[in-house]
């Protein structure tokens, strides 16, 4: 069977095989497969010297110290870390964030509303940015952290996250900022982008899935409560054997995605460029998220008169996504597409479409000659 043309990068990436080469330098017998944490033996020091190099890479691509990197499981268990890490112990106090980040941030912050805690769920614009006065607005007395999104995985827009940074470190407040759909997507900088706690996973960016990094700002310092307690790792602030082979195949990730960046961008940009101009001879097509600030990867588009599920049942060519992998079992329309206001029949007009390292200009012509087929055929029969 032919493989569907893989439209779904903001899913997740192949692993890149220079990393995966990398990785496997870490399992075996014959290679670096020692615990980091052994500190009596070579075994140890090797593996402990390989999640040092990787801490160095992570952060180097968000211009941050290595100290201020805590390796997690993903951008799930990074965004947990955060938000409980910001709260624990921590009674009647207010936090800030929107209506259509990640499941991560949304449900661990839902969590926390059941525990007490006072939650603002901001209105997205209708581009899906949040503004800064919109963030004042709700800030209060009691105002302990806000947590947004750095780039959006099913728009593809970007916040201005410097901008809220700035207001938020004037005013003491914690800020936390879910970046990984932005890793390897745009210029990331922690010296320029006041934020304290910023979530990073591996496989959004052609390294391994199941691991991740939490960045915590050392100056100003910030204080998180671990939320997993075991041996004490990662300076305590997250326990448990860390996974040597994963690290090294997300710093090495990172590396490349560092080295690649700029090239990768303008590549993109043209891929997008191509696809929506394949798509042209289309009428009745709308672009869901904002015009100008976005990463190139991420195309969410509704076709009029026609549903989502339909077009993709007839898109069998092309593996993409009407929103986020997570909520593809469920019918239930896109909470972040109802989230910036579009109405359920609207929301279940749309598709996402992501491309990345490995797509071809082939694949993106090929993808909207389908698209263009199929919609042209299911317009033509209602
Ligand atoms: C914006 C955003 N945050 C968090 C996650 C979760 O990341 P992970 O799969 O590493 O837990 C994802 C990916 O699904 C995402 O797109
Ligand atoms: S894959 Fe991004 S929402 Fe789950």
């Amino acid at each position: 069977m032919k493989k569907p043309v893989y439209m779904d990068y903001a899913a997740t990436t192949p692993v890149d095989p220079a990393v995966a080469d990398e990785m496997m330098k870490y399992l075996t017998l014959d290679g670096v497969f020692g615990n980091p944490a052994s500190r009596t033996h070579a075994y140890g020091w090797q593996a402990e010297a390989a999640v040092e190099a990787a801490r160095k890479q992570v952060a180097g691509l968000i211009h941050a110290d290595p100290r201020e990197i805590v390796w997690t499981s993903g951008a799930t268990e990074s965004d947990n870390l955060a938000i409980k890490g910001a709260v624990a112990g921590r009674q009647g106090v207010h936090i800030i964030t929107s209506k259509i980040e990640h499941k991560a941030v949304v449900d661990t912050c839902k969590w926390l509303e059941h525990q007490g805690t006072d939650v603002t769920w901001l209105d997205p614009a209708a581009d899906g940015t949040i503004s800064c006065e919109q963030v004042l607005d709700a800030l209060q007395e009691n105002t302990v952290l806000v947590s947004l999104m750095l780039v959006n995985n099913e728009l593809g827009t970007i916040n201005d996250i410097a901008a809220i940074g700035a207001e938020l470190r004037q005013r003491g407040v914690l800020f936390h900022v879910d970046a990984a759909q932005a890793g390897g997507k745009m210029a990331i900088d922690v010296g320029s982008m006041p934020v304290d706690l910023l979530a990073l996973s591996g496989h959004k960016v052609y390294g391994p899935k199941g691991v991740g990094a939490l960045y915590v700002r050392r100056s100003p310092d910030v204080q998180i409560e671990a939320q997993i307690h075991g041996g004490g790792h990662e300076r305590g602030m997250r326990s448990g054997t860390l996974p040597t082979h994963q690290i090294v195949g997300m710093g090495k990730a990172f590396s490349l995605a560092q080295s690649g960046l700029e090239e990768e961008i303008v590549k993109l940009e043209a891929l997008r460029k191509s696809f929506l101009a394949g798509l042209q001879s289309l009428d009745g097509v709308s672009l869901n998220g904002s015009e100008s600030n976005r990463v190139p990867g991420i195309v969410n588009l509704s076709f009029d008169g026609v549903d989502a599920e339909s077009l993709m049942l007839g898109l069998r060519d092309l593996a993409v996504s009407s929103g986020s992998a997570c909520a593809s079992a469920t019918v239930e329309p896109s909470y972040v597409l109802r989230g910036i206001g579009l109405s359920d029949e609207q929301a279940h007009r749309a598709l996402r479409f992501s491309f990345g390292r490995f797509t071809t200009e082939e694949d993106v012509a090929f993808a909207s000659s389908q698209i263009v087929d199929v919609v042209s055929r299911l317009r033509a029969v209602r």
